[in-house]
């Protein structure tokens, strides 16, 4: 079977195309090609496949390094919409995709980066806590030993936000891991560790929910810049500034309003898996 594999600011994918041919796999199969040593490698699989509803184009389909199926992945989205189009699956430079939380709408820019329609937020579905969204509310958890506040939102997939003062002294990997498997979160949580610099530039790192903390989190960064902007902490247009590079996230502010993500998506190599 033949794969690709390609990253979003180092928020690494192998990517399969599903359409032209037959691919089955086990979770046990996704662990061990997202294993970086006896695998190929990767924080997430994205599965392109035909899509199932008329007048859409694709449907992809997303898998964690632990083998978990989710929502929804804004650095994954990047990265199909480049696969499809570099691929000439498609000529359209606006590509509408079908994943687990609905259709999505991605922009092939002239420079080579993706712009996407990450969707409006939503503050209260069902794997998250809490269910009454209230402008400025922080909700407290203990975790770790320790008392935190965050922001809960989803963006087709649940995310905690925390604003930290030094991004570089955030324990990320311990807060992070006791938050992801916090019992106030039903299917697990995505957990941001935000430090805003000014109202355009928030440094950010996320412990992925099935992944660990990665170089980047595109669904991430959307949270991370709906929870601040709900805070009073940035402007519409901010850049946030990840481990592996930035993304430019826009977002109106009223909670009817879609969330944007521009950055960009690129091919590292193409291989086929011995073991299929
Ligand atoms: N890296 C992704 C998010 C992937 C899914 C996430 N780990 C989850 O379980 O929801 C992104 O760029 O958004």
């Amino acid at each position: 079977m033949k794969f690709s594999k390609m990253h979003g600011l180092g928020n690494d994918f192998m990517v399969i195309d599903a359409i032209n041919q037959r691919v089955e796999f086990t979770t046990a199969k996704v662990q061990r090609w997202a294993d970086r040593n006896f695998g190929i490698g990767f924080d997430q699989l994205l599965v392109v496949e035909s899509a199932q509803q008329a007048g859409v184009d694709f449907r992809y389909r997303i898998f964690n390094a632990d083998g978990s199926e989710v929502q929804q992945c804004g650095n994954g989205a990047r990265c199909f919409a480049k696969f499809v189009y570099d691929k000439g699956l498609t000529d359209k430079t606006e590509i509408t995709v079908e994943t687990a939380s609905g259709i999505i709408v991605l922009y092939v820019q002239d420079n080579g980066w993706i712009k996407v329609n990450m969707g409006v937020p939503n503050f209260a579905p069902e794997s998250l806590p809490f269910t009454v969204p209230k402008q400025q509310e922080k909700y407290t958890l203990e975790a770790a030993g320790q008392k935190v506040q965050v922001g809960a939102v989803s963006m087709g997939n649940p995310h905690a936000v925390m604003q930290v003062i030094d991004i570089a002294a955030a324990p990320v990997e311990k807060l992070g891991a006791a938050l992801e498997s916090h019992s106030q979160f039903p299917e697990r949580v995505n957990v941001g560790f935000a430090q805003v610099i000014d109202n355009a530039n928030v440094k950010l790192r996320v412990y992925e929910r099935g992944a660990a903390e990665t170089l980047a989190c595109g669904t991430g960064a959307c949270a991370a810049m709906v929870v601040l902007s709900r805070w009073g902490k940035v402007g519409n247009d901010v850049q946030i500034s990840l481990p592996g590079g930035d993304l430019r996230v826009q977002w109106e502010g009223q909670l009817d309003s879609v969330v944007w993500m521009t950055g960009p998506a690129e091919m590292v190599f193409e291989g086929i898996i011995a073991d299929d």
